[in-house]
């Protein structure tokens, strides 16, 4: 079953600067989210509360029912998948290694079989496993990421700028792969994106943030419509406006 989520109150303050500024959101089991916002606005800090990468100055985080910080983070991050930015794939580690080291943290061993299934999941050869990170284009650098982040067979998929640094083709590619796997896997989903057009396309709910808080939750359709308030929609005629040249093009 895949993990639910609650945010209670959660705040986040650096000296002077209020990265969380009161969170309050519940996430259903299987949902896949995003969360857009402009730089500085909050968004990996919220996602890093999850999985501990950073710890709320006030409220909670319950993963499926549980306050975060009443588990052990070694056990609680490995019932989760956390794909970043820069990837952070161990350059002396072949991919297969890579791939395998989120479980032989905990003490577990993949298997041969398990490694090819999983970079078989992101479309990869399964002789990929034997070669070094750099080896490999920037692409398949991230589906590495991605098969990492599956390995043990998480129920929370955490994603932070997954698809950054990739050119447009690879992105869109691996963004349909991550939202077929989402409902294979049956998985819940929060993306981190500056992109909006990436959002509306792969998510089904879009979380828009702003200096702390979330000022728009809305599915991809209502903010199509011109739902969410100015923010939100100032977002959102980004590709809109790039879906009325293409138009104009056509024409
Ligand atoms: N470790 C830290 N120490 C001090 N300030 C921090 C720290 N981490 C984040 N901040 C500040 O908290 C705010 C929110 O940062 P956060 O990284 O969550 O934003 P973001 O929306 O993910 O931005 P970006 O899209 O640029 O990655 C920013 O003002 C940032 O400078």
């Amino acid at each position: 079953m895949a993990s639910s989520l609650a945010f209670e109150g959660v705040t986040k303050r650096y000296d002077t600067t209020e990265a969380l500024a009161g969170i309050d959101l519940n996430v259903e089991p299987g949902s896949f989210i995003a969360l857009v916002g402009a730089s500085g606005s909050g968004k990996s800090t919220l996602l890093k509360t999850i999985n501990r990468l950073v710890d709320p100055t006030t409220g909670r985080v319950l993963l499926d029912g549980e306050d975060v910080t009443t588990r052990d983070p070694t056990e609680m991050r490995r019932r989760m998948g956390y794909v970043f930015q820069g990837i952070g794939l161990f350059p002396h580690l072949t991919v297969g290694e890579n791939i395998a080291m989120g479980p032989r943290l905990v003490g577990e061993k993949l298997t041969g079989e398990r490694i090819t299934e999983l970079l078989e999941l992101v479309d990869l050869q399964p002789d990929m496993a034997s070669r070094l990170p750099a080896e490999l284009s920037g692409g398949q650098q991230q589906r590495v990421g991605v098969a990492r982040a599956l390995a043990g067979d998480p129920k929370l998929l955490l994603m932070d700028e997954p698809f950054g640094a990739l050119d447009p083709v690879t992105r869109d590619a691996l963004g349909t792969r991550v939202r077929d796997l989402h409902a294979r896997l049956d998985l819940t989903t929060i993306m981190v994106t500056h992109d909006m057009a990436e959002a509306l396309i792969l998510a089904e709910r879009v979380l828009v943030m702003d200096r702390g808080r979330i000022v728009a939750d809305e599915t991809p359709q209502a903010l199509a419509s011109g739902k969410g308030g100015d923010i939100a929609q100032a977002l959102v005629e980004i590709p809109r406006h790039q879906a009325q040249r293409m138009k104009e093009l056509e024409a």
